[in-house]
């Protein structure tokens, strides 16, 4: 005799029902069988999330939250579910999308992940309400703290990498965008801004669109100039703001905690207001007078060393930076730098990368 709930070959896959099992009993085993694939599934999904947070982010807190959640999910895997078992009999197990044999990024793998621990946890909160009456309830707060878990974690890898950045492109239109991004991406450059004062918004969508892709597959960041609506539309890291752009305030209700906020700065005033405001970094500068940005007064270097002795959040030296002033800027206290024209315009974009962070890692950050 076959047992409840088995899946018969010879009936096409529809589930027998045989004596002495009741119709109940029968529905009872399938749900016992959803319970226990989808408390693995979760489980398993957590500790792939783990081991980026605990090895490649060194993030104690972020691992011991998942650690917390995959110890309080196994406590739902009694004997009982893990009875109803049928591996052999789980057509489900012979399907893979395409998707799931190819992660262009840690990013989109953490994220594939973290869809398949809520999906897994909304069915245990589903299921589990025909289980035990705690169980649903129980399963909701915790696909709650996956969420915050989610956006925590996707925040605290853009904070760092943030702070890993000592260059910064931000781009000009160009025929060769894309090529010259990517030339400068395998030079090494982390960060990237999408700045296009004249194009018009399908253009602008659609370019923004790819370069975050690029950037995304580089583990490179990518931000927007200007535009919070753009950002959001795809999916970027964050955006920057000038003094005549939206308020940080707006900014943020309108990003919400986890992605960055830049601000342009040319004096004291400003750079104390950017950091009171909550801007995750700051632009200091025109350091130079530049034909990128015409008529905006420099700077100079000792707004550069007043940066280097005040700033208490990463700051990016820009305007007229080029492979022969690097270094003097530098001598000014200049951890980081952002550049336009010197990488835009570069005959080969990736040496130039290379050199002008050859000459900021001679360099030791303090934020
Ligand atoms: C890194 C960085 N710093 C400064 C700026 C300039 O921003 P803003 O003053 O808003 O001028 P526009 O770029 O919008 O012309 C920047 N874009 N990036
Ligand atoms: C976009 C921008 N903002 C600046 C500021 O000081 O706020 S200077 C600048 C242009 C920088 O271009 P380049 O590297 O070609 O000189
Ligand atoms: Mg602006």
């Amino acid at each position: 005799m076959k047992e409840a709930g088995y899946y018969d070959e010879s009936t096409n896959g529809v589930v027998v029902m045989v004596e002495p099992y009741s119709q109940k009993e029968l529905i009872q085993q399938v749900v016992y069988r959803i319970l226990d694939a989808n408390l693995d599934r979760a489980r398993e999904g957590l500790r792939i999330i783990e081991e980026w947070c605990r090895f490649g982010l060194n993030n104690a807190q972020l691992s011991a939250e998942c650690k917390q959640l995959r110890q309080e999910i196994a406590i739902w895997h009694t004997a009982e579910l893990r009875a109803a078992r049928n591996t052999p009999g789980d057509r489900g197990t012979e399907l893979t999308h395409p998707q799931e044999e190819q992660r262009s990024s840690v990013k989109s793998l953490l994220q594939a992940n973290f869809c398949r621990v809520q999906e897994a946890l909304r069915v245990l909160e589903e299921y589990g309400k025909l289980y035990h009456p705690n169980m649903g309830p129980a399963f909701k707060q915790m696909r709650y703290r996956v969420y915050t878990l989610e956006s925590n974690l996707m925040g605290y890898q853009r904070h760092q990498l943030l702070l890993r950045s000592r260059l910064y492109l931000v781009t000009s239109p160009s025929e060769s965008l894309l090529a010259t991004v990517e030339a400068a991406l395998k030079g090494g450059l982390t960060l990237v801004q999408y700045r296009d004062k004249t194009a018009d918004d399908t253009l602008r969508l659609e370019q923004a669109t790819k370069l975050r892709q690029l950037c995304h597959s580089y583990g490179a960041l990518f931000i927007i100039n200007d535009r919070v609506d753009l950002a959001l539309a795809v999916d970027a890291d964050g955006v920057h703001l000038g003094q005549q752009d939206m308020p940080i305030a707006i900014a943020r209700q309108l990003l919400g905690p986890q992605r960055l906020i830049g601000r342009s700065t040319t004096n004291s005033d400003e750079m104390q207001q950017a950091i009171t405001e909550g801007a995750d970094y700051i632009g200091v500068g025109p350091v130079y007078e530049t034909p990128t940005k015409v008529g905006k007064a420099a700077a100079g270097l000792e707004y550069v060393s007043y940066a280097a002795a005040n700033s208490s959040i990463p700051w990016f030296v820009i305007g007229g930076i080029d492979a022969n002033n690097i270094n003097d800027v530098i001598d000014a206290g200049a951890e980081r730098v952002a550049v336009v024209r010197s990488l835009m315009q570069a005959e080969q974009p990736t040496l130039v990368t290379q050199y002008l962070l050859s000459q900021l890692n001679r360099v030791k950050p303090e934020t």
